[in-house]
This record gives structure tokens, sequence and C-alpha cells, in this order.
């Protein structure tokens, strides 16, 4: 998920590539966008790449940003563990379209 820069120009340097630094999405608003995605499969984009890669491929991204979560919230900084949660949302909304279930089916549970 991306987030804003919180102003420090070696933060975004560190972070620009597949992140616009400059805008803030909920989760809801990611999902949009993940299933338009998934709906237009345009070209150069990665959660194609990752959804065409299967539940299998999905599921172990998931377990993978877990770990990254569990070791940033141990050792890493505040906006370390920021970032690998917001993969992590990514990462669990790619398996759940992956699937084929809404947030709402998950919603339901909360
Ligand atoms: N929020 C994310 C997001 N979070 C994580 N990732 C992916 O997860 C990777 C980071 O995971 P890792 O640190 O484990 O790096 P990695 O294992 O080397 O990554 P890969 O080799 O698996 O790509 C990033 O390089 C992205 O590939 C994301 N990719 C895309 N988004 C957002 O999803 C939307 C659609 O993106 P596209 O489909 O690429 O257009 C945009 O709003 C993006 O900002």
């Amino acid at each position: 998920m991306t987030r804003a820069s919180a102003g420090s120009p070696g933060a975004a340097d560190a972070h620009a590539g597949w992140k616009d630094l400059q805008t803030v999405k909920t989760f809801d608003e990611l999902f949009a966008e993940l299933a338009e995605r998934a709906r237009t499969r345009p070209d150069g984009s990665g959660t194609v790449l990752a959804l065409d890669a299967g539940v299998h491929a999905q599921g172990k991204k998931v377990l993978e940003e877990a770990g990254e979560v569990w070791i940033a919230a141990e050792h890493e900084s505040d906006d370390r563990l920021a970032e690998e949660i917001s993969q992590l949302l990514y990462r669990v909304q790619v398996l759940m379209l992956g699937r084929g279930i809404s947030a709402e089916d998950v919603y339901r549970y909360l």
C-alpha cells in the first residue's frame, strides 16, 4: 500500500519505484485499484503477474511478507514496520482477488 512521504527525501529515494509516495489510499481503495488491474490487465502491472502466478504463489508471498512484518516489529523502525505491513496488506489483497473473495466477505468476520 502506498503512503505519503514523511517529508524525508532519503526515505522517498529509498522507496522510489513501484510506489507513488504522494498518494495515500485506504484498504478499500487499494482493493478497488487491484480489482481494476485484474479486470483491465494493463501492461507492466505487478498485480497482473502476481494474479497469473496462482494461489499457491500468492499464499507464499503472504507468508513471506508476514515474516518480514514480524522481523520489522522486533528489530526495525516504526516506519519500516509500517512499510512491511503495507506490503502484507497488498499481498493479502492479491490473494483475495486470486481466490475471488471480496473485502465484504472478510468484513463480516470482523
Ligand atoms: N501496494 C503495492 C505493493 N506492496 C508490495 N508490492 C510488491 O511487493 C514487492 C515488495 O516485496 P519484497 O520487499 O518482498 O520484494 P521482492 O520480493 O523483491 O518483490 P518481488 O520480486 O516479489 O516483486 C514490491 O516490489 C511490489 O512488487 C506492491 N505492488 C504494488 N502495490 C500497489 O498496487 C497498485 C497496483 O500496482 P501494479 O499492479 O504494479 O500496477 C499500485 O497502487 C501499487 O502502489
